[in-house]
């Protein structure tokens, strides 16, 4: 199929986001949570008194494959089984079979108006040259859209989201077909860039933050786990 009309945003994006990824987390992160084998990093900005924090988690989940996380990740009709901060979600466009446009009603932070979103989300397998694993990502950025108008009092957020994973599989069986889940490994990061829309009291969406990324991220990655146990990995 033909180039749709974000296909050049979607490739700038993702190849900004890939590159980003990849950056030092030296100077200027916070680690601000750890459980496990997730850190969470985050970087206190506000543009115009608004917080804006951009936010990094990395993490390492043991069973699925990044193919299996993003897949979730992206799958609409899954979401509100593990999104809990959402009131709605539902795809206003399909601009092609890996990219799509959502509009969402977030749940309302208390003292802030409520936020809704609206933003392409794109799914995409990278094959690096060596024979190891490929590189599975998601991205959700915002853009406007006639079937999404902007609402007041509710405000829009703008939000620049990816998800991206490698896949590890420990001691590789000689025969592939023989790998098990307990031999294969998702190594993800996060990385969240959330400009609220609108005037937010900062220590109330930093706390907000703080709870609330580990948490999704957390109840995420249990539901990929028990929607795959017993089904054939997904590469
Ligand atoms: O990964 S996604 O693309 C999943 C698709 O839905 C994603 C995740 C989170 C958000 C989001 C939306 C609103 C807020 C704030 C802004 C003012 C009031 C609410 C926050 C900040 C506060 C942090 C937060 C983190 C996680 C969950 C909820 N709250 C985050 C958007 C998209």
């Amino acid at each position: 199929k033909g180039k749709h009309r974000l296909a050049n945003d979607v490739e700038r994006v993702v190849q900004e986001h890939l590159t980003y990824v990849r950056e030092e987390m030296c100077d200027g992160w916070d680690l601000i949570h750890e459980e496990g084998e997730m850190k969470v990093y985050r970087r206190e900005v506000e543009e115009n008194g608004i917080v804006v924090d951009p936010l990094k988690i990395f993490h390492a989940i043991q069973g699925v494959t990044g193919h299996e996380i993003c897949h979730y990740f992206w799958e609409y009709q899954h979401r509100m089984e593990w999104e809990t901060t959402l009131d709605s979600t539902k795809i206003i466009e399909a601009l092609d079979q890996d990219t799509v446009i959502f509009f969402q009603m977030h749940k309302r932070v208390w003292p802030t108006a409520q936020r809704d979103s609206c933003f392409w989300s794109h799914i995409r397998c990278i094959s690096n040259s060596e024979e190891d694993q490929p590189t599975w990502l998601v991205v959700n950025y915002t853009t406007p859209h006639p079937l999404a108008p902007i609402k007041p009092p509710q405000v829009r957020l703008i939000a620049n989201v990816a998800m991206i994973c490698e896949t590890i599989i420990n001691e590789p069986p000689l025969n592939p077909k023989d790998i098990k889940r307990e031999n294969i490994q998702c190594k993800l990061a996060y990385v969240a860039f959330v400009n609220p829309g609108g005037w937010v009291p900062s220590a109330a969406v930093r706390n907000v933050a703080k709870r609330e990324y580990p948490r999704f991220l957390r109840r995420f990655t249990s539901y990929v786990i028990e929607q795959t146990r017993d089904k054939p990995i997904l590469f």
